[in-house]
């Protein structure tokens, strides 16, 4: 058969082959490092997942991007290569909470859109099974819908939240949409819509952000808990309260908490607790 593709194609098409052969060729030399991980003590029996590692490879990468790829789609890339190298290096899956007559919830779809199409995912009929399944270790990680104010006392899984052997690892999406806002300032990203739990101690990233769980006394009210945090220059970022069953607050500070912080023990509360820290998010498009 006549071949009737023009020379200019054909001459892209082997380039493009080229190219594609020596990004196969990365990746299976990639894959064969993470095997090394793997099979070798050098991890030091340390947790497999690390999600502020995974944060600074693709905020490195992220920011030396340029051309015509879209950033989403990088970031789509290395979450599959990622989500694979976690499965190679043992029993990795994923809990999430299962949405409206069985569908996926958003915070699923996240949860799937993060850990890869291949990473095994379970959905759970509530936020505490699902919580529940990550503290069993049947699941190496909980997605789980950004706390509201105002939720219900079953949703608010992070009162649940067993510390400090189960902490919050990560906020997703990593890749965050511009918030929406009408009046013309600087919209930053939008906020979190999931966050992920894990039995592990999270890494530094250089730009994280902590949560703490507060018990207040009865009468220390969202005003003075906010003072009292802002005095000692930990000023929330948000803050939800809830009085019953027992009056406790969530709080997100700037920076990464280590438990040793010495602002923390000044502080008025008759209990705290760092419920985790996440590396912040990068915005889905470039700024520059
Ligand atoms: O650096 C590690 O510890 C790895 O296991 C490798 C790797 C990766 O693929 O880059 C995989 C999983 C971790 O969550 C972080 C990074």
């Amino acid at each position: 058969m006549p071949d009737h593709t023009p020379p200019d194609l054909a001459s892209l098409r082997v380039e493009i082959d080229r190219i594609d052969d020596a990004l196969h060729d990365l990746l299976m030399r990639r894959a064969d490092i993470v095997a090394h991980m793997a099979a070798s003590r050098v991890k030091g029996g340390a947790a497999t997942f690390r999600p502020g590692r995974e944060a600074l490879i693709l905020r490195r990468l992220l920011g030396r991007h340029r051309g015509a790829l879209p950033r989403a789609a990088l970031f789509r890339l290395w979450r599959e290569v990622i989500a694979s190298s976690l499965a190679q290096q043992g029993n990795f899956s994923v809990a999430a909470v299962q949405g409206e007559q069985g569908a996926d919830s958003p915070s699923a779809r996240i949860a799937r859109a993060h850990f890869g199409l291949l990473t095994p995912l379970k959905l759970h009929a509530t936020t505490n099974r699902a919580l529940a399944s990550v503290g069993s270790g049947e699941a190496a990680v909980a997605v789980l819908p950004a706390p509201q104010d105002g939720e219900k006392p079953e949703a608010a899984w992070w009162t649940q939240m067993e510390t400090p052997r189960l902490r919050i690892v990560a906020a997703l999406p990593f890749l965050a949409q511009p918030e929406q806002s009408g009046n013309g300032a600087d919209p930053g990203l939008a906020a979190p819509a999931a966050y992920a739990v894990a039995a592990l101690v999270p890494d530094a990233t250089g730009r994280d952000r902590s949560l703490l769980r507060i018990e207040p006394e009865p009468e220390q009210s969202r005003a003075r808990i906010n003072a009292a945090l802002t005095g000692v220059g930990l000023a929330p970022r948000w803050m939800i309260r809830r009085d019953a069953p027992t009056p406790m607050a969530l709080v997100e500070v700037e920076g990464f908490l280590a438990e040793e912080d010495p602002r923390l023990a000044s502080l008025p509360f008759p209990r705290l607790q760092i419920l985790g820290a996440y590396a912040e998010p990068e915005p889905e498009e470039d700024a520059r």
